[in-house]
């Protein structure tokens, strides 16, 4: 029993034991399974503590990110909305008011935006606030009347600042203050519209918006804006017609007196006004929707709301200062009482350069009327030239040089041809060919004389040259069937034709006198003047001298030619005698009559200012740059620069071989002609008697020049020999330079007996009346030439060349030709074929040269300078 209960005890016992030790087992498992959830928990907090503060610096980083790049891009935005504000808004229709001041309109000006106040934009700089008005919009105001009034008296004074006086009409209808709201205003002659005279005023409106679109814009033209655009005016001037502001400032009354008519004529306005240039701005009355209409409204203070600018607020503004806008008017109205300002230079250019074609004529304008519109001149077939006239310091000058700007602007080389030749003492035309200090040139012009006062030759050089021209026009017009430039340019489309225009300044000087020179000038004259209208060649002759206009009128079929007379102030005799409008025009003005200056026909121009050296460079050199290919530069004759020896007329190259064939008659270059191509005067030196040259005259330093270019150029077409004969101790420096330069020669001080060569031989004598034996020097210039052996001598007088060829009744036939210095044309009878010898006046620098066997009458050339480079 009792170890029945000790064994059950036990048993138990054991039982117990195994389930503690089953409990305990339990437990630690659970525990350890609890530790290992709490373990498990606590890394899942600590990863989601982790990827809580990865994701808000994330977020954090792509916040920072986003902000940067909204402010760089916002920032970028108002930079570029800043921008376009200010080329939309230009000067004075953009400019604040602290540093507003009127602008003048640029050419060819088309309205731009009116600023009102500044965008507030977030972290930005303010931009400008822009409202359009002129040729865009009409303008609906609401709010605080006095908030909208100075954003009106701001906009108006945009719109006139930034216009031209008198391009902007306005009109007030102002029933509440009597036109005082915008009384600083009054200045400019605006209308102030009373209580009673809205209805008038709309129906004014609606019959100039009629009357724009059925004669101004006549159907061709959307709008004016386009009409202006379209340069019909060519871009300058008044606008062809004003715009009209007209500002409502309705009162309470005003809408609620508004007639059901009134009321429509007002959206008729609004519909239609801008296309015509009548633009309401209005405050009070609400304006049909349409989207020519532009709402602002006013929230009180400064701020405001527009459609153009959607939700983005606009502060306003202040109204501009009351004593600004009524210096502003006040200069205005002085202003448009004064007319508009003369044109510019610029203001002549066309619109696109060189666009126009001269078939048909010139057509160009010289300046603009009072009104300020440009007045065109015609050269083509009729009137086909043109004289122009007015006492010294008239502006005959400024006025060619601002028609020449006028032409070469729109014409191009292949179009128009120019040939400047000025008389006057002075340089006018020198700016159109390159020069020292600049290398442009005017591509149209072909030739410019400038200090040929003392030239007449090269005048007539000028003429002849455009005789030519107009020959071979003629011959390819009756070739093609053609009777005038423009039909000869459609036969002949590949031709080159351009219309020739040549411009002699101070003509007069061409034609005084009566000698060779005057007759054969009338002559080319005439024939150019009657033939030049159909092959398109015209002449512009200017003079001061009503001597010279006189010489003119002697001559009825020459002047009859020039129907286009201009007359600058005081010119007398260009116009017909009963026109008196010359005497009575104002400085830099001018009439211009198409019809031979009868009275009737005058136009009265506004010349701009054409002088100034560095408006007309930059004008050229925009021109030169745009010269075609092969635009070759311009031909430049100046009477007082002295010609140099050409460089192929030296022997600079290989001496020549005394084996080479030798010329049959080598040309001895003795200087330049006065011609248009500026070609050497050459005297042929042939196996023929008589074939010798004298150098007549008292002028060493000119004698020397003539005998060097003539041996230096003979030398360098062959083999030759020289032999310099020196009698006189001045010209020995002379005669030892060009010894110098000479490949085979011999120097004597004194003539002696000289053997004939095989190749030929120049003697070459300075001052040979002094003291050369007579029989030597006879001999030679007897035998010498048809031995190829020729004397090219320089005696200082008519009578010591005689002397030095017997004396009295001595035969001057040896002496086959000569150039004669200063030695009087009478001096040189006995070696002229007419009796009285030839017309001369000797002058600085020039030399008659006659060559028995070619000339019939003596030419004047230029001797060159030979020596200047070497020493
Ligand atoms: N339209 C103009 N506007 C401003 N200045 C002008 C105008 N016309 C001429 N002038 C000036 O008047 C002066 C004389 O003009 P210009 O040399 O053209 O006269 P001109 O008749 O050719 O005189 P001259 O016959 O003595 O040479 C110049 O200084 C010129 O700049």
């Amino acid at each position: 029993m009792g170890s029945h209960r000790n064994a059950l005890v036990a048993a138990v016992r054991q039982e117990l034991a195994e389930a503690r030790g089953a409990a305990r087992a339990v437990l630690a498992a659970a525990e350890a399974a609890r530790g290992e959830a709490q373990n498990r928990r606590r890394l899942v907090r600590d990863a989601y503590a982790t990827c809580l503060h990865q994701l808000a610096e994330a977020r954090d980083a792509a916040r920072r990110d986003i902000q940067r790049r909204y402010q760089h891009e916002s920032a970028r935005l108002a930079t570029n909305v800043r921008r376009l504000a200010a080329l939309s808004a230009v000067g004075a229709a953009g400019t604040p008011w602290r540093l507003w001041q009127p602008t003048e309109p640029e050419r060819g000006f088309r309205p731009g935006m009116l600023r009102v106040g500044t965008l507030a934009l977030e972290d930005a700089a303010a931009v400008p606030a822009l409202v359009p008005l002129l040729d865009a919009a009409h303008l609906e105001l609401s709010g605080p009347p006095e908030a909208v009034d100075g954003v009106i008296m701001g906009l108006l004074l945009r719109a006139l600042g930034s216009t031209r006086p008198g391009d902007v009409q306005l009109t007030v209808y102002d029933p509440e203050h009597l036109g005082g709201t915008l009384a600083p205003f009054a200045p400019l002659g605006i209308s102030f519209v009373g209580p009673g005279g809205l209805g008038a005023l709309l129906d004014s409106l609606v019959e100039h918006i009629c009357r724009v679109n059925e004669t101004v814009l006549a159907g061709e033209y959307v709008s004016l804006a386009d009409l202006t655009a379209a340069g019909a005016r060519g871009g300058v001037g008044p606008r062809p017609e004003p715009w009209r502001v007209v500002v409502l400032l309705a009162d309470a009354a005003t809408a609620a007196e508004m007639t059901a008519s009134q009321r429509a004529q007002l959206d008729r306005i609004a519909r239609t006004g801008v296309t015509c240039g009548v633009h309401l701005v209005v405050r009070g009355l609400t304006l049909a929707e349409h989207p020519t209409v532009v709402r602002l409204t006013a929230a009180g203070g400064e701020s405001a709301t527009c459609d153009m600018t959607g939700d983005l607020p606009i502060r306003l503004d202040g109204p501009p200062p009351t004593e600004q806008v009524t210096a502003f008017c006040r200069a205005t109205a002085e202003r448009m009482r004064a007319g508009p300002p003369p044109a510019r230079l610029a203001d002549l250019e066309p619109a696109e350069l060189w666009a126009e074609s001269s078939a048909h004529g010139l057509i160009a304008p010289i300046g603009d009327s009072t009104d300020g519109s440009l007045i065109d001149v015609l050269l083509g077939d009729d009137p086909p030239h043109a004289l122009i006239g007015g006492p010294s310091g008239s502006g005959k000058t400024n006025l060619i040089y601002a028609w020449l700007a006028a032409l070469s602007t729109r014409y191009g080389p292949a179009e128009l041809a120019l040939y400047l030749l000025d008389f006057k003492e002075g340089v006018s035309f020198a700016r159109f060919v390159p020069g020292p200090r600049d290398p442009s040139w005017l591509p149209q012009v072909r030739l410019a004389g400038i200090n040929v006062n003392g030239d007449r030759e090269f005048g007539l050089a000028m003429l002849r040259h455009l005789g030519e021209e107009l020959r071979t026009r003629a011959q390819a017009a009756k070739r093609h069937d053609a009777t005038k430039l423009a039909e000869l340019r459609t036969e002949d489309p590949t031709g080159t034709w351009p219309r020739i225009v040549a411009v002699i300044d101070e003509f007069q000087v061409l034609l005084t006198g009566r000698d060779a020179v005057a007759d054969e000038a009338v002559t080319l004259l005439e024939d150019l003047a009657r033939r030049g209208r159909s092959q398109g060649i015209h002449l512009i002759l200017a003079s001061q001298d009503v001597s010279g206009i006189e010489a003119l009128w002697g001559r009825s079929s020459l002047i009859g030619q020039f129907t286009l007379r201009i007359a600058l102030p005081k010119a007398r005799r260009i116009l017909a005698d009963n026109n008196l409008a010359a005497a009575v025009i104002a400085r830099h003005h001018a009439v211009v009559n198409a019809e031979a200056g009868a009275a009737g026909a005058n136009r009265i121009v506004r010349l701009p200012d054409a002088g100034d050296r560095a408006v007309w460079r930059s004008l050229q050199h925009r021109l030169w740059r745009a010269r075609p290919d092969g635009c070759e530069e311009p031909r430049l004759f100046d009477g007082d620069a002295v010609p140099r020896l050409p460089a192929v007329c030296r022997p600079s190259g290989p001496v020549p071989d005394a084996a080479a064939p030798v010329g049959s008659s080598p040309g001895a270059v003795l200087g330049e002609r006065i011609d248009v191509a500026a070609r050497p005067a050459r005297l042929r030196l042939g196996r023929m008697p008589g074939r010798n040259l004298a150098v007549l005259g008292t002028r060493p330093d000119e004698a020397c020049d003539v005998l060097a270019a003539a041996a230096l150029s003979l030398a360098a077409q062959g083999p030759a020999h020289f032999s310099i004969v020196c009698l006189d101790p001045d010209a020995t420096r002379a005669a030892a330079r060009l010894i110098a330069e000479l490949p085979s020669a011999d120097w004597y001080d004194g003539l002696p007996e000289l053997p004939f060569l095989d190749i030929p031989h120049y003697v070459l004598g300075y001052a040979l009346d002094a003291g050369a034996d007579q029989g030597t020097l006879r001999r030679l210039l007897a035998d010498g030439p048809e031995q190829r052996t020729h004397v090219l001598g320089w005696w200082r007088s008519v009578a010591r060349l005689r002397d030095s060829l017997g004396g009295t009744g001595a035969r001057l036939d040896p002496i086959g030709a000569w150039v004669a210095l200063d030695v009087q044309g009478a001096d040189l009878a006995p070696l002229y074929p007419q009796p009285g010898g030839p017309v001369w006046y000797p002058r600085t620098r020039r030399a008659l040269f006659f060559d028995r066997s070619v000339h019939r009458t003596p030419e004047v050339i230029i001797p060159y300078e030979v020596n200047s480079d070497h020493t």
